[in-house]
């Protein structure tokens, strides 16, 4: 199932405008909209907890086609493929004792699942087979797909639409994760689901980010707001200024990279994010977190850092193609379990889809 859910707000504003020629505002589509209602599954319907949230229903998006699902599937499995590969072979034609678990305890470590979650899943995965009495190496690695599934469902979390417009995500994230590749794909994925969309270049410190971001603008037809001075938190500002003018769904801003360590763009991404709130109480409503899988153990720091002085509300992990460190979700799951909402594995707009636990893990196993 796309985990992309919506939640339809009882008075969403009325566009007060026609939109700027180059955004792409999806036309009203009452049949299509009951149509797409008919196939979806009721799965949450709870008071949220701010008082400014709007009340509503949140509906499961339909599943993409099959065929575009098992090409995701394999993309998938071909990308973690250098982090399965140790996982996999371990398992094939082996005996069950001490050697097995120490190699699985070496592989689970240089896959950067981290000391704290390997301990949890060996201990679990000896009661196990102890419990459940298992004698063939194919049912421990079954054992252990169980086990790590259950480990990861935590971080498997849909992002809701829908319940504020405009919807405002803030993105931050150190150099090169990914942040400004990122937003132009979900661009794409949120007009999929009938939402409008507008892109902030809140990168004012590379000039190259603002060029980027603007292409994937004209690629995506949405509108893109920058400026030529240097103020990220006054370019938010002017976004949610526009997106609440022209009733826009979504605003997607992006942030320069930088490093935790450095404490005074620390502050400016925490100043970013008080202006946004003046904008629009209640805004950001994602404060979104891209890491680059590859990097690991030190992909965790950052989780932590940045969720320590920002309060994230999901992560996108980009990059877990070609990546032997793909066990770092785990590490994430026990340290720091914030929402992954996406997982990307290659440049493309089909390569970011939203992360769930069981393809995951199998795609780890297989
Ligand atoms: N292989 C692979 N490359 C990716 C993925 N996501 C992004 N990239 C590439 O990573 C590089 C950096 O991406 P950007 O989007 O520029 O990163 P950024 O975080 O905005 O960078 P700064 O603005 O410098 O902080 C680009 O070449 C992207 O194409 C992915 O999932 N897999």
């Amino acid at each position: 199932m796309f985990s992309f859910f919506k939640k339809k707000p009882k008075d969403v504003p009325v566009e007060t405008q026609e939109p700027a020629f180059e955004e792409k505002v999806p036309e009203a589509m009452p049949e299509a909209a009951a149509q797409k209602s008919s196939w979806l599954d009721r799965i949450r319907g709870e008071a949220p907890a701010a008082p400014a949230e709007p009340q509503g229903e949140i509906f499961a998006a339909p599943p993409p086609p099959a065929e575009q699902k098992q090409s995701w599937l394999n993309r998938l499995k071909a990308g973690l493929s250098k982090t399965s590969s140790n996982l996999t072979t371990l398992f094939v034609g082996a005996k069950i004792d001490d050697d097995l678990y120490e190699e699985l305890e070496s592989a689970l470590l240089m896959a950067d699942a981290g000391v704290e979650a390997t301990q949890i899943l060996l201990n679990a995965l000896k009661k196990k087979v102890k419990d459940e009495k298992l004698t063939e190496s194919e049912q421990v690695k079954n054992a252990l797909r169980t086990l790590l599934i259950d480990m990861l469902k935590p971080l498997q979390k849909p992002m809701v639409l829908g319940r504020h417009q405009p919807l405002v995500m803030m993105i931050a994230g150190v150099n090169g994760a990914g942040k400004t590749t990122t937003i132009g794909k979900l661009a794409r994925h949120l007009q999929s689901y009938e939402q409008s969309v507008l892109l902030a270049a809140g990168d004012t410190f590379r000039a190259a980010a603002r060029e980027q971001l603007a292409i994937w603008g004209q690629r995506n037809n949405v509108t893109v707001i920058a400026q030529e001075s240097g103020d990220p938190a006054a370019v938010a500002f002017d976004a949610v200024q526009s997106a609440k003018a022209r009733g826009t769904n979504v605003v997607m801003i992006d942030t320069a990279g930088r490093l935790p360590t450095q404490l005074h763009l620390m502050e400016e991404l925490k100043k970013v994010k008080r202006v946004i709130g003046k904008g629009m109480e209640s805004a950001p409503h994602e404060l979104l977190l891209v890491i680059d899988g590859n990097t690991g153990q030190n992909a965790l720091a950052q989780v932590k850092a940045f969720d320590d002085a920002l309060q994230l509300t999901g992560l996108i992990v980009t990059k877990l193609d070609g990546t032997a460190k793909g066990g770092v979700l785990a590490a994430i799951a026990r340290a720091r379990p914030i929402p992954v909402y996406f997982i990307g594995i290659g440049e493309k707009i089909e390569d970011l889809q939203p992360f769930n636990a069981e393809e995951f893990v199998d795609a780890l196993l297989s």
